[in-house]
């Protein structure tokens, strides 16, 4: 039997598992077998805290599809409370410094990359303002922020109708490894709206990696200044960045309840 923790950043909820111990072979299938909410425990994402040579700890990310992927904002900030106190973590992406904050953590989640071929996107292009296009959605950034993301800012983000138009996005051949889908709203000079497609995962009610690329690309547009408050369906991330710097992502990090599973079973 092993034991598991099931916890969330802004609704955006996770199964972690902890393999310091006892190392757990984490499959595509299994993986998507977790996190099936009806045959499974049920997860956005599955998580795996591990041993790292150069960090306290490494954090695997599965994806609800069971797809492993470089980062994972909301669940970096579940690790301190996950491991009981601050945490230099080695994940895909680099190595990430989660220190806990009343009721969360802060986190500096790195610097982003703006290059097309560091997106990826399959050929060369401005990623500031893409000249690529989808229906009348405006042209988007993108950004890296340890994984991909494009960003549209529209003018009324409940008319836009982002369960049809996520999926299109995500699996369009622009992007070799599919993409996270943010659609975002200027509600003030330091304040964002936003609902994210995630990859792999659809529509959750919060994605800290999605607000930060969104953060980022309204900065470098000048739509607004940091520290910028993002507002997604889940609740508020407070996101810090200026040009040449990491990006500082601060918010709530859940404990909901821990559980035994058998994971032969999966
Ligand atoms: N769906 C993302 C991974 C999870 C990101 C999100 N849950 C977050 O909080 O950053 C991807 O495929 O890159």
């Amino acid at each position: 039997m092993g034991r598991f923790s099931k916890m969330h950043g802004l609704g955006n909820d996770f199964v972690v598992i902890d393999a310091r111990a006892h190392a757990l072979d984490m499959t595509e299938s299994r993986a998507r077998a977790i996190a099936d909410r009806h045959a499974g425990i049920g997860c956005d994402q599955l998580i795996l805290i591990g041993n790292a040579p150069d960090a306290d700890v490494s954090m695997q990310i599965f994806n609800a599809d069971g797809s492993e992927v470089e980062a994972c904002g909301n669940a970096t900030r579940c690790v301190p409370l996950f491991v009981g106190r601050d945490v230099l973590i080695r994940t895909r992406a680099g190595l990430l410094d989660a220190k806990a904050v009343d009721g969360g953590a802060s986190v500096d989640m790195g610097a982003p990359r703006f290059d097309w071929d560091a997106i990826p996107l399959a050929y060369a292009m401005d990623t500031l303002t893409m000249s690529a296009s989808w229906e009348d959605l405006p042209p988007p950034a993108a950004v890296n922020v340890g994984n991909p993301h494009i960003i549209f800012f529209v003018e009324d983000l409940d008319a836009v109708d982002t369960a049809r138009l996520g999926p299109i996005i995500e699996t369009d051949p622009l992007f070799p490894a599919r993409v996270n889908v943010n659609f975002a709203q200027v509600v003030g000079d330091n304040h964002l709206r936003l609902i994210v497609w995630e990859r792999g995962a659809g529509l959750t009610r919060a994605c800290g990696t999605g607000a930060c690329a969104t953060a980022v690309a309204a900065i470098r547009r000048k739509l607004v200044s940091g520290p910028v408050t993002v507002s997604l369906p889940g609740g508020d991330l407070v996101i810090d960045w200026a040009p040449g710097g990491t990006i500082r992502m601060t918010g709530p990090a859940t404990h909901v309840f821990d559980g035994e599973a058998d994971w032969s079973r999966f």
